[in-house]
């Protein structure tokens, strides 16, 4: 809900501010620009403004919930407001405010919050809270029984002024936080078909690092439903960040599946598992890449045990990031619906299908290697360097 006439969205950032001047002006700049790209990916009009710590965007009242939600999008964004903008004088505050409540109060207990960052203004936050409580107060008593509840309360009135002007809100439309994305260097991110994957992807896209992603093609193991599942994510995973190009690499994958299904047993899941980061950073090497992002938890699978993650993760010289190594599975399933990428689907493909009946949980190295083919890294590379790139 937000004030009639609101044509502002006030847009706060949290990490951003814990960084020098220099740095905090450089990610600011980022943030702004994927904001215009959002509203322009959207079709929302609307202008983004670089000022003190608080981007705003101007836009018209009509589009400004729509402006609120995309910056509510933007990693780095800790929340977004649709404001009313007024002067910095308290009498024009408190009259907006009483105004405000006519038209949107509707009954229970309301709270003023209000903050200033400029402390040379002739009264301070407690006073205006007050006398803009009255007013609302005042404004609504005759249809009404107002009460006042500062820890509880039903409608809270926020106002923040900044040094030329006052916005008030009646509404926080939380973000994910985090960097601005851009704000880091790029890594691979391992897609597969599943629900981990995606989520995973988009952690490290919030803490501002774009992903270049892969999906390996599993041949017969995976099929058509598997990919599609995968593209798909990458293109939920798109509308995050629409001035960043997220074209898929399709690395061929379906003779190494075959060889290693006919060939090994026990320790097969992991053998595939090198030969997935063993590509990845043969693709990072082609893209200018940092590292390699996997949807891996600790002891989810049987290829993600303590030990096994040692094992595998001796494939690559790239750092493997796993941001939901410690998430339990309802965490990243609540999550995978809330940024809508969430899958339900039952079909038995890829990994799953690839999985013999009894799986290595305590692998050592020494014995895998001996085990898995010898140019099981000459293989990964070659199909890294044959990668097609498709749009998800
Ligand atoms: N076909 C694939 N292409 C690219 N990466 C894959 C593929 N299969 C698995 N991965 C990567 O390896 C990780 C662990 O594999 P796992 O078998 O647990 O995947 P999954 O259960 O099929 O999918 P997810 O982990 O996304 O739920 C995945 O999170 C993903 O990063």
């Amino acid at each position: 809900m937000h004030p009639p006439g609101a044509d502002t969205v006030l847009v706060r950032h949290g990490d951003v501010n814990t960084k020098s001047n220099t740095v905090k002006r450089y990610m600011e700049g980022i943030l702004v620009e994927n904001l215009e790209a959002l509203l322009a990916d959207r079709d929302i009009p609307g202008d983004v403004e670089q000022r003190w710590n608080r981007p705003l965007i101007h836009t018209t009242e009509d589009a400004v919930a729509d402006a609120t939600a995309a910056a509510s999008d933007a990693f780095g964004v800790v929340s977004a407001s649709p404001c009313l903008t007024v002067s910095t004088e308290k009498e024009q505050i408190v009259d907006a405010l009483a105004e405000i409540a006519r038209e949107r109060y509707t009954g229970g207990a309301f709270a003023v919050d209000a903050r200033r960052a400029d402390k040379n203004l002739p009264y301070d936050s407690d006073d205006l809270a007050r006398e803009g409580g009255t007013a609302i107060w005042e404004a609504v008593e005759d249809e009404f029984e107002p009460e006042v509840d500062l820890d509880d309360p039903d409608i809270t009135f926020g106002v923040e002024i900044r040094e030329d002007s006052a916005f008030l809100y009646l509404e926080k439309l939380s973000g994910p936080g985090g960097l601005p994305l851009g704000a880091q260097e790029p890594v691979i991110a391992l897609v597969s078909g599943g629900i981990d994957s995606p989520v995973a992807a988009y952690e490290m896209m919030k803490r501002g690092a774009p992903i270049v992603p892969a999906y390996v093609d599993l041949g017969a193991y995976g099929g058509i439903d598997h990919e599609a599942r995968a593209m798909e994510t990458v293109r939920k995973l798109s509308r995050y960040a629409p001035n960043f190009d997220l074209q898929v690499y399709r690395i061929p994958g379906g003779e190494t599946v075959d060889l290693l299904v006919s060939e090994m047993e026990e320790g097969r899941m992991l053998s595939l598992r090198r030969f997935f980061y063993r590509a990845a950073e043969t693709l990072a090497e082609r893209v200018d890449a940092n590292g390699i992002v996997t949807g891996e938890a600790v002891g989810q699978k049987s290829s993600q045990t303590v030990r096994n993650l040692g094992v595998t993760s001796r494939a690559t010289r790239l750092p493997i990031h796993r941001p939901l190594l410690t998430w339990d599975k309802q965490d990243i399933v609540a999550k995978a619906r809330e940024i809508d990428t969430y899958t339900d689907s039952t079909i038995n493909a890829g990994c799953n299908r690839v999985a013999p009946d009894r799986v290595e949980t305590n692998a050592r190295l020494e014995p895998l290697l001996e085990a898995e083919p010898d140019d099981l890294f000459e293989r990964a590379e070659e199909a890294a360097r044959n990668a097609e790139l498709v749009d998800p």
